[in-house]
């Protein structure tokens, strides 16, 4: 399986401001693979993540194509298909992944009972959520907690392309590493991984990403291994490498 973004140019006008926020980007997720993307606040991660996952917002205009192994995706009942079982997303806020009026641990029981892949054991296990947090409200939960939480929602129905937007963003050191080291595991068990991430430090010490690749203002101006990205003159790109060894 692999997921693709070719020449997808996304321009939204909101009647108040306009804006193209992502600007002919082509970029190949492919399977066994972990791609890591990089760049500044307000670049177009979480945008460019929408787009692999059929969630750009209704007033988007989109020019190019999204394919799913090989396969344009077009309409919102196609991507309706897609979502779970073949492309989870972990969002970057993971309360959104919940609804407000359930524990956690019902929504979870949930997913795990519609599509019967992973346990509920093997994907709280992978996520490293506890389950003594199953009674608490989305709410309840901290920003770590809730993190990890989206991402056993997201890991119930075994997806074969999952893009994890900052999953780490909220967790220490520790668990930043286990979850990358789960995110390794799932890439080398098959699955085709995206992973926004504005941890390049722990991406080199690791050597965790297979690939990077560098968004800027919405366009990719850079891809490739961490040493050769680290090796380009661009100051923007330098500028995430300073503080990795
Ligand atoms: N629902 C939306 N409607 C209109 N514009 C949006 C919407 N969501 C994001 N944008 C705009 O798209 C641009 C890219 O936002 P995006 O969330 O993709 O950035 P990002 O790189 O993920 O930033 P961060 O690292 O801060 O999360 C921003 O200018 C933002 O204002």
């Amino acid at each position: 399986m692999i997921a693709e973004l070719c020449e997808l140019t996304v321009h939204i006008d909101t009647g108040r401001w306009s804006e193209t926020v992502l600007d002919a980007v082509s970029l190949a997720v492919p399977a066994g693979r972990i791609t890591a993307l990089l760049g500044e606040s307000g670049c177009g991660k979480s945008m460019l993540a929408a787009a692999l996952t059929g969630g750009l917002p209704e007033s988007a205009q989109v020019t190019g194509e999204v394919l799913v192994d090989g396969v344009p995706v077009r309409d919102r009942r196609h991507w309706r298909r897609l979502r779970g079982r073949t492309v989870g997303l972990v969002p970057q806020a993971g309360v959104t992944a919940f609804s407000a009026g359930h524990t956690v641990g019902a929504q979870l029981r949930e997913r795990e009972n519609r599509y019967r892949r992973w346990t509920l054991d093997r994907a709280c296990a992978a996520a490293r959520y506890p389950a003594d947090a199953f009674d608490l409200h989305p709410h309840q939960h901290s920003g770590g907690q809730i993190q990890r939480a989206a991402l056993a929602a997201a890991l119930l129905p075994a997806p074969e392309v999952l893009i994890a937007d900052e999953p780490t963003a909220s967790l220490d050191a520790d668990l930043a590493h286990e979850v990358w080291a789960t995110l390794r595991q799932y890439a080398d068990a098959g699955a085709a991984v995206l992973a926004i991430t504005q941890d390049v430090s722990l991406l080199t010490t690791t050597g965790v990403a297979d690939r990077m690749a560098v968004l800027r203002e919405g366009r990719i101006t850079a891809a490739g291994s961490a040493s050769e990205l680290r090796s380009l003159a661009d100051p923007y790109v330098r500028g995430f490498f300073l503080d990795s060894v």
